[in-house]
């Protein structure tokens, strides 16, 4: 077809005969260097194994016999883009008709530019050769074929193929029968022989007669099946015709690959065919450099962290994956494509895409509209937005960590807990202030009780937040984080003013022999709120100490001895520590801090009932240790109900029900 031929090319006589089998182009032998007298090696073509080849192509090239159908249908439209513009060119059209029956012929119809003897000869015969290159050899982007083995795929399902053809160029009408053994016959047709049989108009007619056991895929069912799955978008209209008579076409618009503003009832069919469930959003694709035009449906579900979403690629229409995991970037496990193209390459199978610029600048292009998506969303659908975030968040938050230009994008936009609230990375950044953070949800839950509202603290504890927040000055050049922590918070705590400080400490040194035989020593300090009479508080060390004795108290036997030993091992190291320090003054269950500004502590410091005091004291303890999420041991939960029966039998006026309290200072 205008090709030039190699140097040793000599067209197949025309014979009705078998001719020699086909063979691999022409490739010179690697020269060596001759011995010094001996004759130069005659070059011989390399010989071809046509079953070796299907086998190959079967196994490992194409994913399966059911392809057949896409390699005609590709065939029939580039044959029918071959003869657009050519005089008297009729619109181009595909008709298959099913094996009906079995052992019956399926026929596959286009009306493109057909072949000539000479032209099967070459082109069908010779693996490897295509009219789809041009004269550089190179592909040519308007057709959908390139590397000349896409016919040999009928052998999967077929043992023979028949090609009937008539070129466009007004010679003879031609056919060509393959067969799986490696051979081939090429004949002119008489023009009585093609009028005896109905006739054959300009085009390419193949015809296979399905191998037994391969009906299923060129049966109606099978060829509406895979005519519909590869051929739905083709511009061409292809026709199916029914065992009944009648005939369904299964070509249509491409409505994914439309511009659009507002997703279309139609298009948000599609995207929940696709993903299965109705999308959060439908955003349009559009890469011109490369012909890539397309729809990403945003999940409305979390899919696992980190998997890639696959996209379904058409080539001009054509199908070529449903599952390309390259053509977005990384990050963008949150959207799921469907794409046409006419710029990006395939490989031979046709299911995949070659990976060179022009795939690594689509990937960049479509990674851009998404991400444009997310930050006009912010202004658009601040609802959408919320949603989206907090269906992906946590995908979004552990892929911040690797992926720079991801983070540069979504973090701002990302929900995180301070002691004010819910609230986003963008507006605490707004604030100008440090961003201060816990790394813990514990000293987060210690420290937001006390933090000022001016001066808000970040919960870092929860999956990846501290790791996002230590990144942020990398990520937002000018912010500055910094961690806080209990005993820094405790520290900037007022004391009481100085007249009322006797009072304090008397009313410390009670406190704390009223829990004395809960571990738990007492602290007096004044802060905001005035509403909050006291907080739990125990770092990191103190509440591992809680949980083990809570492990002690459920389990029991060799569990519960170890639990002690690591406990006695922890005492005997923190009276150490003590005596270093000299008198710094932590429980092993913590510490209670109350609040000077407080009504209740404050009616506390003033009352001189002992008992009263005691069973308060014991009351507010176990109310911040609930405030603080602690779970109550079984000695504050029988404290508890002891002190408040204690209460109420003084109220009563029946003095106190002891039981196993322990004695208030100057009860005896
Ligand atoms: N229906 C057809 N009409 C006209 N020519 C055809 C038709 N089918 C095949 N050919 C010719 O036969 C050649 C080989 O076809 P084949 O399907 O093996 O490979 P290809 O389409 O060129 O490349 P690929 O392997 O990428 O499909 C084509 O390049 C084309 O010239």
């Amino acid at each position: 077809m205008g090709e030039e031929k190699p140097a040793d090319f000599t067209p197949p006589a025309v014979s009705d005969k078998p001719l020699r089998p086909p063979r691999l182009s022409q490739v010179p032998a690697i020269p060596e260097p001759p011995p010094a007298e001996a004759t130069p090696p005659a070059s011989r073509p390399f010989q071809v194994d046509l079953r070796g080849i299907v086998d190959l192509l079967s196994r490992s090239i194409y994913s399966g016999p059911q392809v057949y159908l896409r390699e005609l249908l590709q065939n029939g439209v580039d044959a029918i883009t071959a003869r657009e513009g050519m005089p008297g060119a009729p619109p181009g059209a595909i008709r298959i008709t099913p094996a009906h029956t079995p052992g019956g012929e399926l026929v596959f119809t286009d009306n493109g530019i057909g072949l000539t003897a000479a032209e099967v000869g070459e082109l069908l015969a010779t693996v490897g050769r295509s009219s789809k290159r041009d004269v550089l050899d190179l592909p040519r982007t308007d057709r959908l074929g390139q590397f000349g083995i896409g016919l040999l795929s009928c052998f999967m399902v077929s043992d023979d193929i028949r090609v009937l053809s008539r070129s466009a160029g007004g010679e003879p009408p031609v056919e060509w029968v393959g067969s799986a053994d490696g051979t081939f016959t090429v004949r002119e047709l008489l023009e009585s022989e093609v009028e005896a049989a109905g006739g054959l108009a300009v085009g390419t007619q193949v015809r296979l007669r399905p191998r037994a056991g391969d009906g299923e895929l060129t049966s109606p069912t099978g060829v509406l099946d895979l005519a519909s799955r590869y051929g739905a978008y083709l511009p061409v209209p292809v026709r199916v015709y029914l065992p009944g008579g009648g005939e369904q076409i299964v070509s249509g618009e491409p409505l994914f690959a439309q511009p659009f503003t507002h997703a279309s009832p139609g298009l948000m069919a599609l995207g929940r065919e696709l993903i299965g469930a109705d999308p959060l959003d439908a955003i349009p694709l559009h890469v011109p450099a490369t012909g890539t035009r397309g729809t990403a449906f945003v999940l409305p579900f979390a899919p696992s962290p980190g998997a890639r979403q696959a996209t379904r690629v058409y080539l001009r229409g054509m199908l070529l994956s449903e599952r390309t995991d390259d053509l977005l970037p990384e990050w963008a496990f949150f959207a799921r494509c469907v794409v046409d193209t006419s710029g990006l390459r395939p490989t031979a199978s046709r299911e995949s895409l070659i990976q060179d610029d022009a795939l690594e600048e689509t990937r960049a292009e479509l990674g851009a509209a998404l991400r444009r998506w997310v930050a006009t969303l912010a202004n658009r659908d601040p609802v959408r937005l919320s949603t989206f975030l907090s269906v992906h968040h946590l995908a979004l938050r552990s892929l911040v960590l690797h992926d720079d230009e991801l983070a540069g994008f979504i973090v701002p936009w990302l929900p995180i807990e301070t002691s004010n609230g819910q609230t986003t990375y963008r507006e605490l950044l707004r604030r100008g202030a440090p961003l201060r953070f816990a790394e813990t949800v514990d000293e987060f839950r210690q420290i937001a009780a006390i933090a000022r509202p001016d001066a808000p603290v970040i919960n870092g504890g929860y999956v990846y937040d501290s790791d996002i927040l230590r990144r942020l000055p990398e990520l937002i050049p000018g912010t500055v984080v910094e961690t806080v922590t209990i005993t820094d918070e405790l520290a900037s705590l007022d004391v009481p003013p100085l007249a009322e400080r006797p009072w304090a400490q008397r009313l410390q040194a009670r406190a704390e022999a009223a829990l004395k035989d809960l571990d738990c020593t007492v602290l007096v300090r004044s802060f905001a709120p005035d509403t909050l009479p006291a907080l739990h508080i125990a770092d990191a060390g103190v509440l591992r100490r809680l949980q083990r004795q809570r492990a002690k108290e459920a389990g029991s036997g060799m569990w519960a001895s170890i639990l002690q030993r690591i406990d006695d091992a922890q005492d005997s190291q923190k009276s150490q520590n003590q005596l270093d320090s000299e008198g710094e003054n932590v429980g092993a269950a913590g510490q209670l801090c109350l609040n000077w500004r407080n009504r209740l502590v404050r009616a506390l410091a003033e009352s001189d009932d002992e008992l009263l005091l005691a069973r308060t004291v014991r009351v507010v303890h176990v109310q911040a240790l609930l405030a603080a999420h602690r779970p109550l041991r079984a000695v504050e939960r029988a404290s508890l109900t002891d002190a408040l029966t204690d209460i109420v039998h003084l109220s009563a006026g029946l003095g106190a029900d002891l039981g196993d309290m322990p004695d208030a200072p100057g009860e005896n």
